[in-house]
């Protein structure tokens, strides 16, 4: 039945003409749908296919064709026969390994995971009732499990992370604790650099560097970041505003090597925030478009990378909360639903595991890793820590 739906698939794909008829490989059937490869002709490129990737799903009467890939004189088109975003199944462990969380599906039916050594830091947009804070209680309660600090900056006044404290290392809710949080984690790699040199490695990941010397690595995560830049009187905010906008900066610049991710969200990101916002997302190589009010938002989170994809957010709908358009790792834009998770589930999982907590004392100053329960850390450590160090992004 199947073999018989592909070969009518087959033959609806030979009518289909992309300026000119396209040499297509074999049909290979997946869980959602088929990809082909299709060979160029000389002059074309990945480009033409790009463009036209709505007219060939209407012609082959499928849900929708993505471009997974290219080689030279070669594309990889992606079929899927129903929209996979419909509805996103949790139930899954979101953890996948060190600092990896399964937050969601992509339209392409493959997880969409949030990979902090890949993508260090992300910029997470939306409207109200987009599902932002979804995709956050999806990342702590993905992360809570691991042993990495989590850390938080909550300008709602504290309303969203302070379920989950009990997991946090640190949680500011104003401006000038934010200041001085971001101080501290300047100072932090400080510190680290100074191991990294005394090590001569170049990042924390490095196999050199001692296992036992291996600091925690850290996630913040930055809840209403407009609040962080906008001033209500400047004359008398313009200094904190710049402290926090230069620490945060300096923070996206230079965490990576040193284990400090960011997790950026807000409803707005325009540029009349002020330098330091366009500065900070331009270190934010992780993009997730939820639903947006204004086009700069939408063009501010994905519009310096591909305005195609600006377009496709630009069409979420208010009864699909959840789904975002994402740039990752591969550079090229998708649809995504986050898994639906509560608050009430991420704050158990935060319960749960708020032993792994490392003290904020113990981050600025103490030794490397060191929680109350050193078994349940050891497990924790044994569970992520992958055994090719090798591979780490430098
Ligand atoms: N992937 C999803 N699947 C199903 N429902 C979702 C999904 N994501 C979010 N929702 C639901 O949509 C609603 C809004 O989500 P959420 O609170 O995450 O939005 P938000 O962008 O953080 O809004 P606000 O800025 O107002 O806090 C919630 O009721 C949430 O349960």
């Amino acid at each position: 039945m199947r073999g018989l739906m592909i070969a009518k698939q087959r033959r609806g794909l030979r009518r289909v003409e992309v300026e000119r008829a396209p040499r297509l490989g074999l049909l290979r059937p997946t869980s959602t749908g088929f990809r082909v490869t299709v060979r160029l002709h000389d002059g074309q490129t990945p480009d033409d296919y790009e463009r036209v990737l709505d007219k060939l799903a209407h012609a082959w009467r499928v849900h929708s064709v993505r471009l997974v890939g290219w080689r030279p004189g070669k594309v990889t088109l992606a079929a899927t026969m129903t929209d996979p975003l419909e509805t996103v199944a949790g139930g899954h462990s979101l953890a996948d390994g060190l600092l990896r969380v399964r937050v969601g599906r992509l339209d392409s039916g493959e997880w969409f995971v949030i990979d902090f050594r890949k993508v260090p830091h992300w910029l997470n947009v939306g409207a109200t009732q987009s599902g932002k804070s979804n995709l956050a209680n999806a990342l702590i309660a993905g992360l809570a499990p691991q042993p990495v600090a989590l850390v938080g900056f909550d300008l709602k006044g504290g309303v969203e992370f302070t379920p989950y404290q009990r997991r946090l290392s640190a949680l500011a809710t104003e401006r000038a604790e934010c200041a001085r949080l971001l101080a501290d984690l300047v100072g932090i790699i400080t510190s680290r650099m100074a191991l990294c040199r005394q090590h001569r490695v170049k990042n924390i990941w490095h196999p050199r560097l001692p296992e036992e010397a291996r600091p925690t690595p850290i996630v913040v995560l930055v809840d209403e970041v407009a609040e962080l830049f906008l001033m209500a009187d400047p004359k008398a905010e313009k200094e904190e505003v710049a402290a926090v906008a230069t620490r945060l900066l300096r923070i996206a610049q230079l965490g990576r090597a040193f284990g400090i991710y960011l997790v950026v969200c807000g409803q707005r990101v325009g540029s009349d925030l002020g330098p330091g916002v366009t500065a900070l997302r331009a270190q934010l190589t992780g993009r997730i478009c939820h639903m947006v009010n204004d086009d700069e938002t939408a063009k501010m989170c994905l519009g310096d990378m591909d305005s195609r994809a600006v377009a496709a957010a630009r069409q979420i709908s208010a009864d699909r909360p959840g789904t975002a358009v994402v740039l990752g790792a591969d550079s090229r834009w998708h649809m995504e639903r986050s898994v639906h998770v509560t608050e009430e589930e991420a704050e158990a999982a935060a319960e749960e595991h708020a032993e792994l907590a490392p003290s904020w004392a113990l981050l600025t100053g103490g030794p490397a890793i060191e929680v109350a329960d050193a078994t349940e850390l050891e497990r924790a450590v044994e569970e992520f820590t992958e055994p090719d160090l090798e591979d780490m992004p430098v």
